[in-house]
């Protein structure tokens, strides 16, 4: 294991005997409860909350329960290895934050403590294009950790190469184009409380920081808060976009370029024909399309038709380490993690989400090991039984 990651086996034993309680939960399905406890309702529903019904958050779930892992005895996985590389980055764990956009709504501290959890723990974050705080802050604040920056792509030229230059030179190293949310979903929990995070002014950053998109207005933010924002909002509604202009994103950014919202083995294919370096197989956490297939069904169909050309990246609904073990064995190299580090974030800031990620890394190794695997080279198909 990654000496960052210590020894899990005597973690546990230690944690028992000290008789020392967390501060808050490991059970990671008991974490959205326990963050409703303690969360506005607005900011609450905001993160919990699914596209119409919620049937796309319930299937993304089910998809993972109706699979099962089938362990293997005494095959030696006292050793364990979780490392792996993607899009040119390597991962001491097969686990990235996935982006999650204007934190500050959760905790003050928002994408900085967001930011220095992941460095503490060599998982990379992916920065949202709507991140409350600057690209630049986000950067200074995860140190020598790897950063991912993730693109809602606008609608000026000018803008999307400014955003572009500025996280190249701040440091971040992969590119994510998130496809899937042209424009919000009809989200019924926010309509009924009129919480649209951004339209109330939070969220910000871009429209503040950015000198290209700050020149396409007529009177500054600072004079005209709310004709900005508006105007922000726009910049990432539709139009224009096609998946010949992705090589308008290849001319301007120099690293490796992920699209992110994949669920049909055509469209991984015309990613691939791109030129694209990743997939992210995705429903956006059943955000958008309402009664859209589970991402976890999408995915063998779509690693299968893009077999080693790509890199292929999975998530919506991932909970647990055994959650991370199913979607490596259906395909992915590595997953990202979106809901359960933002209740992490709600509990206590920096160290919440900490407290979030180390329990997932210690359940994936644990699990890992007592399915009787010593690498994640060691899962596929034949790890899974399928239950109707
Ligand atoms: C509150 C919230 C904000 C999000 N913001 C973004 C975003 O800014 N950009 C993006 O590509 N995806 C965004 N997503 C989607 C996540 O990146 C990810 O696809 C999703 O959370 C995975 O589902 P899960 O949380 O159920 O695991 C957001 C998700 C949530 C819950
Ligand atoms: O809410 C979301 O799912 C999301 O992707 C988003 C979009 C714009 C601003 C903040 C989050």
């Amino acid at each position: 294991m990654p000496a960052q990651f210590g020894s899990y086996q005597s973690e546990i034993y230690l944690q028992g005997m000290s008789g020392v309680v967390p501060a808050f939960t490991n059970d990671p399905t008991a974490l959205e409860s326990s963050a409703r406890e303690l969360m506005e309702p607005g900011p609450y529903w905001y993160v919990a909350g699914g596209a119409g019904s919620g049937a796309t958050v319930r299937a993304n779930r089910e998809a993972f329960d109706r699979r099962r892992i089938v362990p293997r005895m005494l095959t030696d996985a006292t050793e364990r290895d979780v490392s792996t590389t993607v899009l040119g980055t390597e991962l001491a764990a097969p686990v990235l934050l996935a982006p999650i956009g204007v934190q500050s709504i959760v905790h003050p501290d928002g994408e900085l403590a967001t930011a220095r959890a992941a460095a503490e723990l060599g998982i990379p974050m992916i920065l949202s294009t709507a991140s409350s705080h600057t690209i630049e802050e986000v950067a200074e604040a995860s140190g020598d950790g790897e950063r991912w920056y993730q693109l809602y792509w606008p609608n000026s030229d000018d803008v999307t190469v400014s955003v572009l230059e500025r996280a190249e030179r701040a440091g971040y190293t992969a590119l994510v184009v998130t496809l899937d949310t042209w424009t919000l979903a009809w989200r019924p929990h926010d309509l009924d409380q009129s919480y649209l995070p951004f339209i109330r002014g939070i969220g910000t950053a871009i429209p503040f920081s950015d000198p290209a998109f700050r020149a396409s207005l007529e009177r500054t933010p600072e004079e005209d808060r709310n004709s900005a924002v508006l105007r922000w909002v726009q910049m990432f509604t539709g139009v224009d976009k096609s998946w010949e202009r992705l090589a308008f994103l290849r001319e301007h950014w120099s690293g490796p370029i992920a699209v992110k919202g994949v669920l049909h083995p055509d469209d991984a294919r015309r990613a691939v024909d791109a030129g694209m370096d990743g997939i992210v197989v995705s429903n956006h956490g059943g955000r958008q399309v309402d009664g859209s297939v589970a991402a976890l069904d999408a995915l063998p169909g779509i690693a299968e038709a893009v077999g080693d050309r790509v890199d292929v990246l999975f998530d919506s609904g991932v909970r647990t380490g055994a959650d991370v073990i199913k979607a490596i064995a259906l395909g992915a190299k590595a997953v990202l993690l979106g809901r359960p580090w933002v209740y992490g974030l709600a509990h206590g800031g920096q160290e919440g989400v900490r407290h979030v990620l180390r329990g997932l890394l210690a359940d994936l190794d644990l699990t890992l090991g007592l399915t009787g695997n010593r690498s994640l080279a060691d899962l596929g198909r034949h790890t899974l039984m399928e239950n109707s």
